[in-house]
């Protein structure tokens, strides 16, 4: 039996597998790092959560290249991709951010560790990241070239004009927000970027022609919107228990969302043709396999997690 034919929540469980084994020894055991650092990070890390970043890196891959084994040489940036994210969620966690005190089911990072090993953790995440992608190249024979542009990607979606930016914008913005464009332009750049980024980085390491990437990268930029959107739904209806965290915090700090400006029926709508349009720009691409990829579509905008 082919690969692609597994249930997609079989698949999804032995993605996060390998990329969780893989992350365990993301930190060379010979580097001498404080131990409370190590525990920190590794403690945002191994909570959990959908792995859903880096398991599209790897369905990327696999997609482009149409064979389950072309995801081997791509798990470095699966894990990079993973630390990055994770950082960002302990720092958006802290008091100065959202305040929150549960993620992916437990405390969060600065409840337990305290705010200034918090953001230390957060910054050994988001710098060892890219010693991570590295041994893409190092470890595993991607052409230089493709790591290069690979990191150079993940620096750019992941910082500035990305995810960094956003969080500016939509932190500076907070209750100011009046327009579904502008929420837009925020989310774009908060959530759409890393998970662009996923897609075009699987599709770099599985040889993807320019056209490829550029459908690659629509196809994220319009998952990501709607993943936000629906994750903005789960704060008002979702259930604590299956999220991990805290309900209503959005509210509580009178954050402008999809639902807020537009009711739920048209943030419902504006998600479906998201997913529709994401998925359409991808069957296009001519990609060896896009099945795997469609279907991860279609399971977000149905998740309650
Ligand atoms: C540079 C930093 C810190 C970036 C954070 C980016 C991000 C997507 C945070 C979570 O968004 P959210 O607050 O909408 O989600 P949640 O409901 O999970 O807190
Ligand atoms: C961008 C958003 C909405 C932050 C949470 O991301 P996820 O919902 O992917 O969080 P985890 O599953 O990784 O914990």
């Amino acid at each position: 039996m082919k690969e692609q034919h597994k249930p997609l929540q079989q698949y999804l469980a032995e993605q996060a597998g390998r990329i969780e084994d893989a992350l365990k020894t993301a930190i060379p055991a010979n580097w001498d790092v404080p131990d409370k650092l190590k525990d920190a990070m590794m403690y945002s890390i191994e909570a959990g959560g959908k792995r859903l970043r880096p398991v599209l890196v790897l369905a990327a891959a696999e997609a482009v290249k149409g064979d389950a084994q072309a995801s081997a040489c791509a798990l470095p940036v699966a894990c990079a991709v993973e630390m990055v994210h994770t950082y960002s969620l302990v720092h958006d966690d802290l008091p100065a951010m959202d305040n929150d005190d549960y993620r992916r089911g437990k405390l969060t990072n600065h409840k337990v560790f305290g705010e200034a090993m918090a953001i230390l953790a957060g910054d050994g995440l988001l710098t060892h990241a890219f010693y991570v992608a590295a041994q893409a190249t190092r470890q595993h024979g991607v052409p230089a070239e493709t790591t290069l542009a690979v990191i150079e990607d993940l620096a750019r979606l992941a910082g500035l004009p990305g995810m960094v930016g956003g969080q500016a914008a939509d932190v500076l913005g907070e209750q100011g927000v009046t327009s579904a464009e502008e929420l837009r332009s925020i989310h774009l750049r908060k959530t759409s970027a890393l998970i662009s980024f996923s897609l075009v980085a699987g599709g770099r390491i599985g040889g993807a022609d320019d056209r490829q990437l550029d459908a690659l990268s629509l196809f994220g930029r319009n998952i990501g919107l709607a993943f936000q959107i629906q994750d903005d739904i789960l704060d008002l209806i979702g259930d604590e228990q299956k999220l991990g965290k805290k309900v209503q915090s959005d509210l509580r700090q009178n954050k402008v969302t999809y639902p807020y400006l537009l009711g739920m029926d048209e943030s419902r709508k504006e998600m479906a043709r998201l997913t529709a349009e994401a998925k359409e720009a991808l069957a296009r691409a001519g990609l060896a396999d896009p099945g795997r990829l469609l279907e991860i579509a279609d399971y977000l905008m149905g998740r309650d997690r």
